[in-house]
């Protein structure tokens, strides 16, 4: 099968439990919440999205014809940057990775020793064949939560008609709180800070890649 992919980069993790650590980001086009075009955002399902996810025009971006190719293309990032004293761990993210991220691809991953972490909006079930190893949930108020269990969650706050108590009976390991960014981004912190401080099982996640000025 083919991929479509926006980006790939090599960079640190900047959000949730695995904050600073060396990652490779493979980023797939398209996102069943937003077209990612501007005109539209203000209809979107998920309105705040701080990416852009359209197209395949980015570093390393493009149509790859088979998982081969594209964990490839991963690995050589990787060892383009990291040394071999740690575990290789790559970033499945978009837009919506589950739309395109297959049982193939993350066995090519496999193969090429990475641990492989998947960054989902958890509208749609993951497969039973999807040997993934780290589950990132981040649920959307305008959208139906599928993904129920999950080694973190991380709630973009606040977001209009989602109460993190909604969720805090639902499976997973952490519970994090992720400031919405855009104008309002101060207020927001804020907001999540003082909501951790009252409900300790909520952890703030600062998207520390954005505070360092790197992607
Ligand atoms: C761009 S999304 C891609 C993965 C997937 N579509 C999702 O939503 O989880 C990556 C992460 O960025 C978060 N995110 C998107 N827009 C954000 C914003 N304006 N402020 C803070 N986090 C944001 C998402 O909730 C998600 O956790
Ligand atoms: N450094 C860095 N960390 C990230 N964690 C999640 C990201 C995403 O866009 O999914 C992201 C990203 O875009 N950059
Ligand atoms: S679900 Fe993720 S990629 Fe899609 S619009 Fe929302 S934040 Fe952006
Ligand atoms: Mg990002």
């Amino acid at each position: 099968m083919a991929y479509w992919i926006k980006e790939c980069f090599y960079s640190l993790q900047g959000e949730g439990a695995q904050s600073g650590r060396a990652a490779v980001f493979c980023r797939f086009s398209g996102c069943n919440l937003w077209s990612g075009r501007e005109q539209d955002r203000a209809r979107a399902r998920c309105p705040f999205c701080d990416t852009d996810f359209r197209g395949t025009d980015g570093s390393d971006g493009g149509r790859y014809a088979s998982a081969a190719a594209l964990a490839d293309r991963l690995w050589a990032l990787w060892t383009a940057g990291a040394d071999t004293s740690g575990q290789p761990y790559v970033v499945c993210t978009g837009g919506e990775p589950l739309l395109q991220l297959d049982a193939p691809l993350i066995d090519a991953l496999h193969r090429h020793g990475f641990t492989v972490a998947v960054e989902t909006n958890g509208t749609r079930p993951i497969r039973s064949d999807l040997q993934l190893d780290w589950i990132c949930v981040s649920p959307k108020a305008g959208a139906p939560l599928r993904v129920t269990a999950g080694d973190e969650l991380k709630l973009v706050y606040p977001q209009a008609g989602l109460d993190p108590t909604s969720f805090a009976a639902l499976d997973f390991r952490q519970f994090w709180l992720q400031p919405c960014d855009g104008p309002q981004h101060a207020a927001h912190t804020q907001l999540a800070l003082d909501y951790c401080l009252a409900h300790p099982r909520w952890r703030l996640s600062l998207q520390t890649h954005k505070l360092l000025g790197i992607r």
